[in-house]
């Protein structure tokens, strides 16, 4: 099992933002840190993403960190070179499949069917993400359950960072939720909150 597994199997949750602003997006991951959180995704949304990747990536060499929105084989790369400790995309898409196998790196596509699913373990992925989540559905996660009973999937999307919400996902079968825009788009004075709170529960349930 990967340290990503590992960790993810722990706290149920991956925090994920688009570093826009570097300032704000080291306060973020300071944070996280704080909250005892070792994984965080980065989405590559931003010109110069990769750059800021890798100052970010050598400022916190404690904590995985993940490029998300990677879409074509020469990104990931770019991100692998920068110290990306994990891949994540919406779809799967082959060629960054094979260049995450070659650097031993995990990757975690996204898929919205059963097919997509299959599809992205065939190609190496361990944990798949389900997304767009809130589109999907908890009945969605529980479905696929039933002809893949050990499919670890990640739902990203729309999942929002409440101990209820988070606790439906969890329950359908998820092995644990993304923490996007739901998240990052409250107050500074807020979102640590609403994630201990979350990790209160998460933590608790962990076993
Ligand atoms: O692009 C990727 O690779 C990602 O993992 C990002 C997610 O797909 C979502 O965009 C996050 O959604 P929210 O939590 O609703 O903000």
């Amino acid at each position: 099992m990967s340290r990503l597994q590992a960790v993810l199997a722990r706290d149920r949750v991956l925090p994920l933002f688009t570093p826009e602003e570097l300032p704000a997006a080291r306060r973020r991951l300071t944070t996280l840190q704080e909250a005892g959180i070792e994984a965080v995704e980065l989405t590559a949304r931003v010109p110069d993403a990769a750059a800021r990747f890798g100052m970010l990536r050598r400022e916190f060499p404690d904590l995985l960190l993940g490029a998300g929105t990677i879409l074509d084989a020469e990104t990931a790369r770019t991100f692998l070179e920068q110290g990306a400790d994990f891949v994540v995309g919406p779809c799967l898409v082959p060629g960054v499949a094979s260049a995450c196998r070659e650097a031993g790196v995990p990757y975690l596509p996204g898929a919205a069917t059963v097919r997509e699913v299959v599809e992205a373990q065939a190609a190496g992925a361990a944990v798949v993400k389900v997304f767009p989540g809130d589109v999907l559905g908890t009945a969605f996660v529980r479905a696929l359950r039933g002809p893949l009973p050990g499919a670890r999937l990640l739902v990203t999307g729309g999942v929002a960072p409440t101990p209820a919400s988070v606790r439906d996902w969890l329950e359908a079968g998820a092995l644990a939720v993304g923490l996007g825009s739901s998240l990052f788009g409250l107050p500074d004075d807020e979102w640590p909150g609403c994630l201990n709170s979350v990790l209160t529960l998460t933590r608790g349930d962990a076993s």
